[in-house]
């Protein structure tokens, strides 16, 4: 079984601009993601203005993520979906896919993705998982979301060049 939520983290002030893509298919625990997601922000960044894009499934999300910081990144992104394994190995390939995108874009553009595109075995699991409170991954993103947003504001603050000095021309050097 699953651990319990991650702490609430601090409260953040300042302004920070937050995009949520989600998927709409399986939309009766989607939806509740998304609710559960905009409720835990409100407490702990209510200064962020939170922006929500719905895309057909979870395969659609990485695309979306990946023009959303392009064209006007946000302080952090909140990827949503449910994938409910089905009797083809489709559930895996999209969930493995979508998993490694994301990662690969968090990386490549040095901006927080939050990954909570779910693959579950069943309902049950998508029950607790998106309606139920005690492992709301709706509550976990929104916490994991202002944590990193937290942190990397820090990092503005304490480390905001580009620090790793960068090769001279004297290979000696
Ligand atoms: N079976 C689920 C899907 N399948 C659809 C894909 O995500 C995608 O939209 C399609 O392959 C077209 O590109 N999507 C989910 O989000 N959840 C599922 O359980
Ligand atoms: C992730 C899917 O598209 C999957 O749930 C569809 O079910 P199936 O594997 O039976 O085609």
């Amino acid at each position: 079984m699953s651990s319990a939520l991650p702490p609430k983290p601090r409260v953040i002030g300042p302004k920070a601009r937050i995009c949520i893509v989600a998927s709409k298919y399986n939309e009766k625990f989607t939806d509740a993601l998304v609710e559960n997601t905009i409720e835990e922000l409100a407490e702990l960044a209510p200064n962020a203005r939170v922006d929500l894009i719905r895309v057909p499934g979870a395969f659609e999300v990485p695309v979306t993520v990946a023009t959303v910081i392009e064209r006007e990144a946000p302080a952090c992104v909140i990827a949503l979906g449910l994938i409910i394994r089905g009797s083809t190995d489709h559930a895996d390939l999209v969930g493995k896919s979508v998993t490694y995108a994301l990662q690969q874009l968090a990386t490549r553009y040095k901006r927080p993705v939050i990954h909570e595109v779910l693959l579950v075995e069943d309902e049950k699991q998508a029950y607790a998982r998106c309606i139920g409170s005690q492992l709301n991954r709706g509550r976990e993103a929104a916490r994991a979301a202002v944590s990193m947003i937290d942190i990397f504001q820090e990092l503005d603050r304490t480390m905001p060049g580009n620090t790793i000095p960068t090769r001279s021309k004297n290979r000696n050097a």
